[in-house]
């Protein structure tokens, strides 16, 4: 079916509702059986054939846009300077896989056993791959990307059937290749393929972009627009989840199992109720699923009651555990003698229409991709890396001893404290941006700048997303409690230090001019703690709202994704993530997705 009408779904039932569109690739693999049908209600627009998204090297321009971003913010970071910062994330058909820059990054073999380590059989590695690759549509280098970009692989990570196309860029920043070999010459070996499950070094990374058209590959694309003519699938957009209700849910509190029997939406300030015969899946993300389950009556007594929600079943993990890659900028004057393939330019509308127009013929700077990563473990970059380390286990365990630390999370920094002391498992990552992405300074017109990223991979602060009120429409209330473990801090401070030392080694030290922000006046680790927290950013990779774990451990889904206490109700995204990877995170979306459509399907 094509897009629907809000008439052609409120006097219908479906077997399977899913509610946003990270689950688009799970729409896609049940209404494979003609006998079964599915309802995506998606909160955002359409946007479907829309250039903002599908031409790429369009970075960071649709968020702040309401037709794409939901414009989140979260609380004040009383480690912040008690600092609010925006979190942007997709809104519409696709969802964030509409709005991200396209790196195709999978996570180290040890961050996806842990979550089986964790309580939940089946999530390991093995499986990960085996999910991930099926849906993959993977298209070799060519020579000359492998001689001249560095792009290198090995096939048998690789699926080549698959509905996403993943390639590597035709163009990239001519920074990068610099970047990458003064990387090297710091004793940071170059990963052949890091779509293997090892990270650990630098390497060029894939992206989701169709090599024939050099557009986007994104959730739509792939799994929505070749399902569309199937008359057992039906879309509804501007339709926002408010809850889930169910059977004799007034008089049931207590049983253990509930059944989901409707979904109620709102769409142009009405509310409808649609009925579900076999399954609610809950896909709305991390940001906005906890919300839906709230609403539902699912959650934490302490947080549902004072608003006034009925409550049904008593789940203290909805909302808990959430972790988030945050990551800061330094900002670079490059070369003016030489063509970096900038971003910043794009400013310029005159010249932003030329390339535009460019693009028809596959040419110019929206060819261009993200390419250079580098990932490592503290030990390889930081001389304070084993006191530090220590410390921060040390601290930990006496916190435990002190009873401040809960036994669930307990097990959770067991397996971080590991992957800190283990001197090839990556904590923080690199990576370039060829515009100008920092905040201290302005950029001036004619320059040309690029900014290296640095972030973390696996944080110890633990943050909480709850709903504000009864009304759907109300932003929850988002506090990541950034830096509440001051580890997570001093690791990007060594980060930081690290970037300096690359900017200082050929060749790329040849490239640039100077570095602009924050300038060579911040110097102590007192001025760089504080030029972070100026300028943090979320890295848009959140996890762990409803969390995989068992439950007496703050899980509110099972290993079949089930949420507790309920008998058709799954979540099905990356909130499911009990343990943040080392990795950006559309991959692992897509790769949850796969495993879910098995085990719903009761294939596994
Ligand atoms: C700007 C940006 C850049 C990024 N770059 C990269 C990158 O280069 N590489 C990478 O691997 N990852 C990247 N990411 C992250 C990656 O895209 C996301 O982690 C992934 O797409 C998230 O998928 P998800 O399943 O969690 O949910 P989302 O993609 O957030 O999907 C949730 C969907 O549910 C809908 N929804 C929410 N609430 C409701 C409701 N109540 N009712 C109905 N619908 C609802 C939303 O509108 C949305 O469509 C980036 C993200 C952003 C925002």
């Amino acid at each position: 079916m094509p897009i629907v009408g809000v008439a052609e779904v409120v006097d219908r039932e479906f077997d399977y509702i899913i509610c946003g569109t990270a689950g688009l690739t799970l729409a896609a693999r049940l209404s494979a059986a003609p006998d079964v049908t599915v309802l995506i209600l998606e909160a955002g627009n359409p946007n479907l054939h829309d250039p903002a998204i599908l031409v790429p090297a369009q970075y960071l321009r649709q968020l702040g846009d309401e037709r794409y971003d939901w414009k989140f913010t979260t609380t004040e970071q009383p480690h912040c300077n008690n600092r609010q910062y925006v979190w942007p994330r997709g809104k519409g058909l696709g969802g964030s896989s509409a709005t991200n820059f396209m790196a195709y990054i999978r996570p180290p073999v040890e961050d996806v056993d842990a979550w089986e380590k964790l309580g939940s059989p089946g999530w390991n590695w093995s499986n990960y791959l085996k999910y991930s690759k099926r849906g993959e549509r993977f298209t070799e280098p060519t020579n000359d990307q492998t001689i001249s970009h560095r792009h290198t692989f090995e096939q048998q990570y690789h699926g080549t059937n698959g509905e996403l196309q993943v390639c590597f860029p035709s163009l990239i920043s001519a920074s990068e290749v610099p970047y990458h070999v003064a990387m090297n010459n710091l004793g940071i070996g170059t990963v052949k393929e890091p779509l293997g499950g090892n990270v650990n070094g630098t390497w060029m990374s894939a992206v989701t972009i169709d090599p024939k058209t050099l557009k986007r590959s994104y959730a739509v694309t792939s799994f929505l627009e070749p399902s569309l003519e199937r008359n057992n699938l039906f879309v509804l957009t501007r339709a926002t989840v408010e809850r889930v209700l169910f059977q004799d849910s007034a008089t049931s509190l207590g049983r253990s199992h509930l059944a989901a029997n409707s979904v109620v939406f709102r769409r142009n300030g009405k509310s409808f109720e649609v009925t579900v015969v076999r399954e609610v899946l809950l896909c709305a993300g991390t940001l906005k699923s906890p919300q839906i389950l709230e609403l539902s009556g699912i959650g934490s007594r302490q947080v549902l009651s004072p608003l006034g929600v009925q409550h049904h079943i008593p789940l203290e993990g909805v909302g808990q555990n959430v972790q988030e890659h945050v990551y800061f900028g330094i900002s670079y004057e490059m070369d003016p003698a030489k063509e970096w393939h900038t971003l910043d330019k794009l400013k310029d509308k005159v010249w932003a229409a030329e390339q535009m127009r460019l693009f028809d013929s596959q040419q110019g700077i929206h060819t261009l991709g993200l390419a250079g990563f580098t990932f490592t473990p503290m030990q390889q970059v930081s001389p304070k890396a084993s006191e530090l380390i220590s410390a921060q286990c040390e601290t930990l365990e006496a916190a435990y001893v002190n009873g401040k630390i809960s036994p669930a999370l307990w097990e959770q920094y067991k397996i971080q404290m590991r992957v800190l002391q283990n001197a090839s498992s990556v904590d923080m990552e690199w990576t370039t941006l060829p515009q100008f992405r920092t905040f201290r300074t302005q950029p001036e017109e004619e320059k040309q700048y690029m900014t290296v990223l640095v972030a973390l991979n696996h944080p110890f602060s633990r943050g909480t997303i709850h709903i504000a009120s009864k009304n759907p429409d109300e932003q929850p209330v988002m506090d990541p409690h950034y830096f509440e473990d001051d580890f997570d801090l001093q690791l990007l401070i060594e980060g930081f230090k690290f970037a300096r030392k690359v900017a200082q080694t050929e060749p790329f030290k040849s490239c640039i001019v100077r570095e602009v922000d924050p300038g060579l006046d911040v110097q102590t680790d007192e001025e760089i703690r504080e030029y972070i927290i100026d300028g943090l950013m979320t890295a848009f990779h959140t996890v762990g709202s409803c969390s995989m774990l068992p439950r007496q451990m703050g899980g509110v889904v099972d290993p079949q994704l089930k949420v507790y206490g309920t008998q058709n109700v799954r979540v099905v995204d990356l909130s499911i993530v009990p343990l943040h990877i080392g990795a950006h995170t559309q991959a692992t979306a897509y790769a949850i997705a796969e495993q879910a459509a098995d085990i719903i399907r009761g294939v596994i």
